[in-house]
């Protein structure tokens, strides 16, 4: 977890509930007199205008720190000055009057009461599961448990293939007994061990952090639903289609990866509940940056780049509403989820709130694990639509026009720190004909093995794209040419060790690829060239393997092209 442990968001969270307590406490015995003294007069008005403020923000705060009875007097309250200080001028007066009785005053007094009586709901009871470690790298361990050795050795030499590092266990208690608490990891387990499975996730909650799935002989209904209900991702027959399993593998850390990490912005001038909420999001795995001074929301956003922003509406003497629509004036914001969390409760005017430039609103008080499910929701959803403009949708990898403007970024800041860095082509070699015997979702299979591998054998700083059909396009920063020629080597060596399988019947497909130095050319799509030159020059010289630009015959390292 990103700050400290678990007891120590519950003791801030404490503290800033003592903090409450006090604030208000003080201000309570103001705003009573403040109100009691409110004659049917200007001056009056004022002062319940000034009272009808401070209910209403009590009305939405004093749920989160625990006071649900309190705020809810709060709201009650606040509904009765609503009626003297909204609608119509005329009348506002005797209007007062009427609203300001004898049981008015009875009520605000009780206040003082519920404050001190109400214990406060205790902070945070069930949001110690929610806490996530981000470790991306641990998306690549993958823990499989299957009592037949031969079975776990085979499966795990095949998905080291694919860059997964894998641990073979013979048993439940076996697994068990090992490193449990190493945070998001793949299981692969034989449903055949259901019996000391089920017990086994009943038991131990950091298994439902996991990401799971099951293998089995059976390939039944009822073992895929049992499957199912002990909350796996995943299932497959044993044999083993490995590449569909590396496939759902990728997609579930995928998945995990597009769900933690999400960065939250929020707009929130009530210090105490913005840190309040700080603290539940940070225990929630989500990157928080409160913002409690309206006027810093441009250059704020421009910083810190949230997937999702949630503001409060009244924020004395800004509106929410206003700041959105403002933010909705710069193009680069436009996709933005903007998210109301605003003590309004009246429906019309919170579907007007959305309607001018908002995506939705969320009534406070929330509870903090309500809070943390819709915002970590939200902000999949917008991570997801993201990736979704900028990615090929069969590999999730970045789409031609994306790669080109990365390897024109990296071409510049070779140049201008004098690095060096490679960009490789590759292409799979007669993908025609594996098209052409085993039909196009097998070929579909290939490429996306393609780029799981890529995936993980590259570093993350490496840039990775499909180019066209069965073309990819990689840019290695940092590398020098004989390392680039090891990594694009391993990657062809690995490649064509995947067994494929289609119909009973196996294949394996083999691929070509050329490499070229960016400190050789004068612009990014001349060094893209001379890798597309080389790839081509191995495939007219047998294919399956790597080519470097600067071996092919003719040119030394320094061709025409690098003129610029
Ligand atoms: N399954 C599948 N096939 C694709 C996709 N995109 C392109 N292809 C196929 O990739 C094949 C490329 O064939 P060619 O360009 O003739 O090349 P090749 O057969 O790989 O031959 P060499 O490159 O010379 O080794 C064509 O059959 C395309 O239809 C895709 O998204 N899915």
């Amino acid at each position: 977890m990103p700050n400290g442990g678990y007891q120590d968001v519950v003791a801030k969270l404490e503290t800033l509930k003592s903090q409450f307590v006090a604030r208000v406490a003080a201000e309570l015995g103001l705003y009573i007199d403040l109100i009691r003294t409110a004659g049917p007069n200007e001056a009056g008005l004022a002062a319940v205008r000034e009272g009808y403020g401070w209910l209403h923000r009590l009305a939405g705060s004093a749920g989160t720190f625990g006071f649900s009875a309190f705020g809810l007097q709060a709201r009650e309250l606040e509904e009765c000055l609503q009626v003297v200080v909204e609608g119509d001028s005329e009348g506002q007066l005797a209007r007062l009057e009427r609203a300001l009785d004898a049981d008015f005053f009875t009520r605000l007094d009780s206040l003082k009461s519920l404050l001190a009586s109400d214990a406060g709901d205790s902070a945070l009871p069930v949001l110690q599961n929610a806490v996530t470690e981000v470790a991306p790298e641990l998306l690549l361990r993958v823990d499989l448990i299957e009592s037949d050795p031969e079975v776990g050795r085979e499966l795990a030499e095949n998905l080291s293939r694919y860059g997964y590092e894998v641990v073979v266990y013979d048993s439940v208690e076996a697994f068990l007994a090992a490193d449990l608490d190493s945070g998001v990891t793949t299981v692969i387990a034989n449903v055949e061990l259901q019996e000391e499975l089920q017990p086994a996730f009943d038991r131990h909650k950091q298994l439902h952090r996991k990401l799971v799935i099951f293998l089995a002989r059976n390939d039944s209904f009822d073992v895929r639903y049992q499957a199912a209900a002990t909350g796996a991702g995943g299932f497959f027959p044993l044999p083993v289609d490995v590449p569909a399993l590396a496939d759902r593998i990728e997609q579930l850390s995928q998945e995990w990866e597009e769900s933690a990490g999400g960065r939250v912005m929020i707009v929130e001038d009530d210090e105490e509940l913005a840190e309040h909420y700080r603290l539940v999001l940070d225990n929630g795995g989500l990157k928080v940056k409160v913002i409690t001074e309206p006027s810093e929301v441009m250059s704020e956003l421009a910083e810190f780049r949230p997937d999702i922003l949630l503001m409060d509406i009244n924020m004395a003497p800004y509106s929410g509403v206003s700041l959105a629509r403002m933010v909705r004036f710069q193009p680069e914001w436009l996709g933005l989820p903007i998210v109301y969390l605003s003590s309004e409760h009246d429906r019309d005017m919170q579907i007007s709130a959305v309607a001018q430039g908002a995506d939705d609103f969320i009534e406070k008080p929330i509870s903090d694990t309500r809070l943390v499910s819709v915002v970590k929701a939200r902000c999949t959803r917008a991570r997801q639509l993201a990736k979704l403009a900028s990615r090929d949708s069969l590999t999730g990898l970045m789409k031609h026009s994306l790669i080109k403007q990365e390897l024109a970024k990296e071409f510049s800041r070779c140049q201008r720190y004098g690095q060096v860095a490679a960009v490789a082509m590759l292409d799979l070699d007669h993908f025609k004909s594996v098209n052409d015997t085993y039909g196009h979702a097998t070929g579909d299979t290939v490429i996306r093995s393609l780029a799981n591998l890529l995936r993980h054998r590259l570093r993350k700083s490496d840039i990775i794209g499909r180019y066209g059909g069965e073309e990819f396009v990689v840019v290695l920063p940092d590398c020098g040419e004989a390392q680039a020629l090891r990594i694009l080597q391993d990657v062809c060596d690995q490649f064509s060790g995947i067994v494929f399988s289609s119909q009973d019947v196996e294949f394996q497909v083999t691929l070509s690829a050329g490499i070229a130095m960016l400190g050789a050319f004068g612009n990014a799509e001349a060094a893209l060239n001379g890798a597309d030159e080389a790839m081509y020059h191995r495939k007219k010289h047998g294919r399956n393997g790597v080519t470097l630009y600067s071996e092919v015959a003719g040119n030394d390292g320094a061709p025409e092209a690098a003129s610029p």
